[in-house]
């Protein structure tokens, strides 16, 4: 959720509202901070008086989310742009609150993946967390979708195996997303480059278990899986259903699961069928339909069991809508080479002026001589009648 932006991204509209509203992050009554003492580094809700945090220079805010405010800082040693996501203050006075980001934060900070955005520092300043993490330039898919509504199949393939990539990684150190959405997957300008964001709500497999006896639901609705939903025990194949809702949205303009508020969602996640995504997407390569549809699957066993195994079935499938993609483009160019002439010669304005020159100054040779000839006659007659008059 951007409420500001140096970078030209776009700032709150009726629709982001919207957006807001229907992702609002389930177990989360932090959203408070108002937008205009959130956009200076200097405002006075945050009690970030002197614009620093521990090393950084707090430059100005980037976006606020459900447990900090994201600044655009500068590590004043290092000298580069970090961003810096400090906790809310009326979160971090919960001591369990503040305990729960900075462990979560170290988990993430263990990971060293291309597709996971890079995290330089986790500490805490005059008590309040912090994150310093690799300043990103691009856009999130959520923006990417406000600007497109749906994204071509050779694309989102590209993305779920960049995504399933960085889950991989994360799994493997036995690290659980909980949260994939559309907002925390970012797209990297330059590079192409998928990175997700906001490891804030996740958990190791072992305090996810803690978690469940304390009955609470975290995540966004329209993308949670259904065991999240109900709070039961979830394993790393939860973030495999969530990324199945997001590829789903990515290629449909919507998501698998709505519902009028978070409640009817949660429901509607659980027990009702989504319609499958051929259905809404119609000429859509069947393998891509196929893995998109069994992440969806409500039962965990029934899903592909790794993000590894997911990353492997879109690189496939990514390479043959790629390749179909160079061959579509190569007929067209073939069919726009042969078009050319054709379309010359019918056109009398741009015949070839040789031609036209050619056929304008030619006469046969014959009718000349018989011109001549008659010429000759008519001369030679003129003379005799008048040498016999004579
Ligand atoms: N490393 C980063 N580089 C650039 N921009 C970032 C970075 N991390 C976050 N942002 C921006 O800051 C905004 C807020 O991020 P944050 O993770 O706090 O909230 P969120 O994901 O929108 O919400 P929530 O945390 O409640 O799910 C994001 O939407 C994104 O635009």
């Amino acid at each position: 959720m951007t409420q500001n932006d140096p970078r030209g991204r776009q700032g709150p509209s009726p629709d982001d509202e919207l957006t807001i509203a229907s992702n609002e992050t389930v177990g989360d009554a932090s959203r408070t901070l108002s937008d205009a003492s959130a956009r200076s580094p200097n405002g006075p809700q945050h009690g970030l008086g002197s614009g620093h945090v521990a090393e950084y220079r707090l430059i100005d805010v980037i976006g606020v989310g459900g447990m900090g405010i994201v600044y655009r800082a500068e590590d004043a040693r290092l000298r580069r742009t970090v961003a810096l996501k400090v906790m809310k203050p009326e979160v971090a006075a919960n001591a369990m609150a503040r305990k729960r980001f900075l462990r979560e934060a170290e988990s993430a900070a263990r990971i060293d993946h291309e597709n996971i955005v890079t995290i330089y520092q986790v500490g805490e300043h005059d008590g309040v967390p912090f994150i310093a993490m690799g300043y990103l330039v691009g856009e999130s898919l959520r923006q990417k979708l406000k600007r497109e509504g749906r994204i071509e199949p050779r694309i989102v393939a590209n993305i779920g195996r960049q995504v399933a990539t960085g889950l991989a990684a994360a799994h493997q150190l036995g690290l659980i997303h909980r949260d994939i959405k559309p907002e925390n997957l970012w797209l990297e300008a330059e590079t192409g480059r998928v990175k997700i964001l906001d490891f804030g709500l996740a958990r190791t497999q072992e305090s996810d278990m803690r978690l469940t006896q304390s009955g609470m639901v975290l995540g966004t609705p329209k993308y949670m899986s259904p065991e999240q939903a109900t709070a039961k025990t979830v394993d790393h194949r939860s973030d495999l259903f969530s990324l199945g809702s997001v590829l789903y949205h990515l290629l449909s303009g919507h998501e698998p699961f709505g519902g009028k508020d978070s409640a009817s969602t949660l429901i509607n996640v659980t027990q009702a069928e989504f319609a499958p995504v051929e259905k809404v997407c119609p000429h859509l390569n069947p393998a891509l339909g196929r893995i998109i549809n069994r992440l969806l699957a409500k039962h965990p066993a029934k899903r592909p069991q790794t993000a590894r195994e997911v990353a492997m079935t879109l690189a496939e499938i990514e390479q043959q809508l790629e390749a179909e993609y160079q061959e579509n483009a190569r007929r067209q160019s073939l069919t726009e080479t042969a078009e050319l002439p054709a379309t010359a010669s019918s056109s009398p304005a741009s015949a070839p002026i040789p031609i036209n020159v050619s056929t304008a100054t030619g006469k046969p040779p014959l009718l000349s001589l018989v011109l001549l000839g008659l010429g000759i006659l008519l001369v030679g007659l003129l003379l005799l009648a008048f040498l016999s008059a004579n």
